[in-house]
């Protein structure tokens, strides 16, 4: 394993000196080096452009990276045959476009098919009907995914990830069409399933309470690393965001901090 040093037992995925350059003169992710372990939840942060999906793209195997390494559970990424590449990830993207004829739980039941193929077992049946409840769509399983809402798009879409039963969950953007307490059930959802996770994450304010640890990308680099307490510092959040972030005592509860991004909309001068 050139370039990878000592391989840990706990290392989901490890990245190498990922780069990603679609043409001369135009670099999209540059020398990116990172670890997941089991159980961890990384969330990769940065604003508009930074290079974020083009990232996760590389880590689940979407993307080939111009230059780097990606390795799942110590092995190659790209020599992993397919199918069982699918049985360890399961990814929801921003653009996955479900077909709209399908009924929700037969939507859901693909994530079955890298376990089985196209034959059923017996108890995929259960399975996706866990994924459905868990995910609160089980009163919805006999609708067509084209009726359904965004958010409950979003949640159909996590519900057949998880249905994948993968040890690995890469979700890109997943609270953006949620409205603000269905993003934290969602995110609470998530962190349960107790998998490795990594998502791009735009909602600051969760990204704390969620992630065990931030990925900050800002043109193209990975300019930290680290726990959220050492990752979203004021001086970072301003340099990379423009924004200020204060951290002020819960009014009401005294163990607890409130984490507040201010943006400003200033309509006067
Ligand atoms: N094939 C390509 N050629 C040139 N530029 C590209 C290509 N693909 C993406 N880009 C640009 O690369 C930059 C990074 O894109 P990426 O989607 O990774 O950013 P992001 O951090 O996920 O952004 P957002 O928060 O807006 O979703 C963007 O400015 C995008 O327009």
């Amino acid at each position: 394993m050139e370039g990878f040093g000592v391989f840990h037992r706990d290392v989901v995925l490890q990245a190498r000196d990922l780069c990603y350059r679609p043409e001369a003169g135009v670099t999209l992710v540059e020398h990116v080096d990172l670890d997941v372990r089991a159980g961890e939840r990384l969330a990769i942060i940065g604003p508009n452009g930074a290079g974020k999906t083009t990232l996760m793209r590389m880590l689940c195997g979407m993307l080939k990276p111009g230059n780097g390494l990606v390795h799942l559970d110590g092995e190659s990424l790209d020599r992993l045959p397919m199918a069982e590449r699918a049985r360890r990830i399961a990814v929801v993207g921003q653009s996955d476009q479900p077909d709209a004829q399908l009924a929700v739980r037969d939507y859901v039941g693909l994530g079955r098919i890298p376990h089985a193929g196209l034959r059923r077992r017996s108890d995929d049946r259960d399975v996706v009907l866990d994924a459905l409840e868990r995910t609160g769509l089980l009163a919805l399983r006999e609708r067509r995914m084209g009726s359904l809402s965004g958010g409950e798009r979003q949640r159909a879409q996590l519900a057949r990830a998880i249905a994948q039963q993968p040890h690995l969950l890469f979700l890109d953007e997943p609270t953006n069409h949620l409205d603000p307490r269905a993003r934290g059930e969602l995110l609470e959802f998530v962190a349960r399933l107790d998998i490795a996770v990594v998502t791009v994450l735009h909602d600051l304010p969760l990204v704390a309470p969620f992630a065990t640890h931030v990925a900050v990308m800002s043109k193209a680099r990975l300019v930290a690393l680290g726990t959220p307490r050492e990752t979203l510092t004021a001086a970072l959040v301003r340099e990379v965001f423009g924004i200020d972030v204060l951290r002020l005592p819960h009014p009401d509860e005294h163990d607890r901090e409130l984490t507040v991004f201010d943006v400003p909309i200033r309509l006067s001068r």
